[in-house]
């Protein structure tokens, strides 16, 4: 099947109480990874795609990986979406370049802007069917080369979502609820110890999730800033030369908590390129004398397969749903 918009893949999800993986694709690695994961898996996808990796790979080379992908995976429906677009013109672009989906971020901006702007991408997106992401509230972290600190933040205002919803006619709608961009989204003094000695970090504002829902019945919502930062590619990273001290993420618990809900869009990154970085390393590490690209890029293709299969079937609920 061609690429689809996510319209049918949220319907489903919303009823049936799961949620979409959206995995940020950067080369053909990640993309080959995350597909052959969804393709065995028999789920649903988005791939997304920022302006970073515009920037880095080129839009040409991405659409084309997604199209390959969608050409080897014809039992799955693929959307293609941008993330974070940061204005009209890059959704535009996206738009009209084959993209089924566009993120609108003007959260930065004040209510009333972040409202006009983003109206104008519906408008623009709905006239060539394509959906809208929009989002209301601020998240810490890294995205874009973008920091934002943590006391700049903000919780999604849950009396703003319908009027929000309402003006703009977007499609889902992007909340603040605790998560944040980047492998590094609580520090250790934020967190508690369990009895196994794990930090576990403060828990997400899931009041505000609920409160929004009950504005927003039946609309789809999407959780950025979603990765969990698995330990043992932590673990593996700083074993092989790497310094990655105190990198945390959202417990899975959460997470899946959160799919249940009106979570509809679960937004993964960090994970991915700790799986290849620690996969990489440690190839680099047993194998010092290989400098063939395709002797470390092929397990590392298989680590982000393995990780995005574990994120399908044990935290987004979403496998043997396509
Ligand atoms: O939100 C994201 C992409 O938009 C990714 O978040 P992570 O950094 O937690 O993977
Ligand atoms: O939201 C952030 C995503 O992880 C994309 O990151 P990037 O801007 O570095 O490509
Ligand atoms: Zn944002
Ligand atoms: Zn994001």
């Amino acid at each position: 099947m061609p690429l689809v918009t996510t319209t049918e893949m949220f319907k489903k999800a919303y009823d049936g109480g799961y949620a979409i993986g959206a995995f940020n694709v950067n080369n053909m690695e990640i993309v080959q990874g995350i597909t052959e994961a969804a393709k065995e898996e028999k789920a649903p996808l988005i791939l997304q795609v920022s302006k970073g990796a515009r920037a880095y790979a080129n839009h040409t080379y991405l659409v084309k990986l997604v199209e390959a992908a969608v050409i080897e995976c014809p039992e799955i429906p693929i959307a293609l979406h941008l993330d974070h677009g940061p204005d009209f013109e890059t959704c535009k672009s996206c738009i009209d370049g084959g993209f089924t989906s566009v993120m609108i971020d003007a959260s930065s901006k004040p209510f009333g802007e972040n409202i006009e702007i983003t109206k104008k991408v519906v408008e623009y997106a709905h006239d060539h069917g394509v959906v809208v992401e929009a989002e209301l509230g601020t998240l810490a972290g890294v995205e874009d080369e973008v920091n934002v600190k943590a006391e700049d933040s903000s919780y999604t205002r849950p009396e703003e979502v319908e009027e929000f919803v309402t003006k703009t006619g977007c499609d889902s709608l992007a909340i603040a609820i605790g998560t944040s961009h980047g492998a590094y989204k609580f520090t250790p003094a934020q967190c508690t110890r369990n009895e196994q000695g794990i930090l576990v970090p403060p828990p997400l504002r899931f009041d505000v999730l609920e409160e929004v829902s009950k504005r927003l019945p039946g609309f789809p919502i999407v959780l950025h800033g979603s990765s969990s930062v698995p330990q043992n590619f932590v673990k593996m990273i700083n074993e092989n030369g790497g310094k990655m001290p105190d990198a945390i993420g959202i417990p899975e618990d959460e997470l899946r908590h959160a799919a249940e809900l009106s979570v509809c869009k679960i937004n993964i990154d960090s994970d991915l390129r700790l799986a290849m970085t620690a996969t990489i390393r440690e190839h680099f590490v047993q194998h010092p004398g290989d400098f063939d690209p395709r002797q470390y890029l092929k397990p590392a293709r298989a680590a982000i397969k393995e990780l995005v299969r574990h994120k399908l079937i044990d935290v987004l609920g979403c496998a043997g749903k396509a």
